[in-house]
């Protein structure tokens, strides 16, 4: 078992850097089985027992929960963005949507933190769908990562692949890990936020950026 923990370090060190677009799938992937396995053990460790019937089945549910929790690591980035619409007339001012809910998990402690992320972009002739942007932020939501590199991914992906006058994000999320357990504070929010191009060189664009995000029509 160290063997596959050692060679899924190296494959999650691989994708900490860069684009991280598609990354590579973990060499040894544990089998089914083996994260049941694992399931059962953080049951019986918490206090219960895993054999009994409210429980039995807990472990095949969990794995697959986490099929859904942690699907950004089988999304390829290049399947989310590779369609852009061309027929925009003369349209090159800003496009944001705002309040895009996501649902991550810290890597610090696997519990999750969730809130919101609002994207704003200056098109280059070509727009995305807008469902996509909500995708991008989706894929990385669902893994494990801070908040801060998860912003950081978001708006690299959208500014290399689209290659916009300029991308602005800004996230808000509450962590369980402050509200549920340690310093126990809920409603205490963290907000992320990270520009380029225009957005970074030129303090108005994100003046405007966030009085649109805030709902004020400026
Ligand atoms: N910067 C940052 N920190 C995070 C994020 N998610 C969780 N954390 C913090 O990660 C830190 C981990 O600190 P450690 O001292 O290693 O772990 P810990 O003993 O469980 O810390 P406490 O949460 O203070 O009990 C905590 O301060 C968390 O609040 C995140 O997205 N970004
Ligand atoms: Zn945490």
């Amino acid at each position: 078992m160290d063997a596959v923990l050692n060679a899924l370090m190296r494959s999650a060190k691989n994708e900490t850097g860069g684009l991280d677009a598609s990354p590579a799938p973990a060499p040894q992937k544990p089998s089914r089985e083996e994260a049941e396995a694992a399931v059962r053990t953080l049951i019986a460790w918490a206090g219960d027992n895993p054999e009994r019937e409210g429980l039995i089945d807990t472990p095949k549910r969990v794995v697959r929960a986490y099929e859904e929790l942690y699907k950004g690591y089988a999304t390829p980035l290049e399947n989310v963005l590779d369609r852009t619409f061309g027929e925009i007339g003369n349209f090159d001012d800003m496009v944001v949507v705002r309040d895009i809910v996501f649902y991550s998990h810290c890597e610090h402690h696997m519990v999750p933190f969730m809130g919101k992320a609002h994207v704003a972009y200056f098109p280059v002739e070509r727009v995305v769908g807008l469902s996509k942007i909500a995708r991008v932020v989706d894929m990385y939501a669902r893994r494990l990562q801070t908040q801060e590199h998860m912003t950081s991914q978001i708006i690299t992906a959208l500014d290399e692949t689209l290659k916009p006058r300029g991308v602005a994000i800004l996230v808000e999320a509450e962590h369980m890990c402050m509200a549920m357990r340690g310093i126990q504070k809920p409603g205490a929010s963290t907000v992320t936020m990270q520009f380029t191009g225009v957005f970074r060189d030129d303090p108005q664009e994100q003046v405007r950026f966030m009085n649109l995000i805030r709902g004020a029509r400026s």
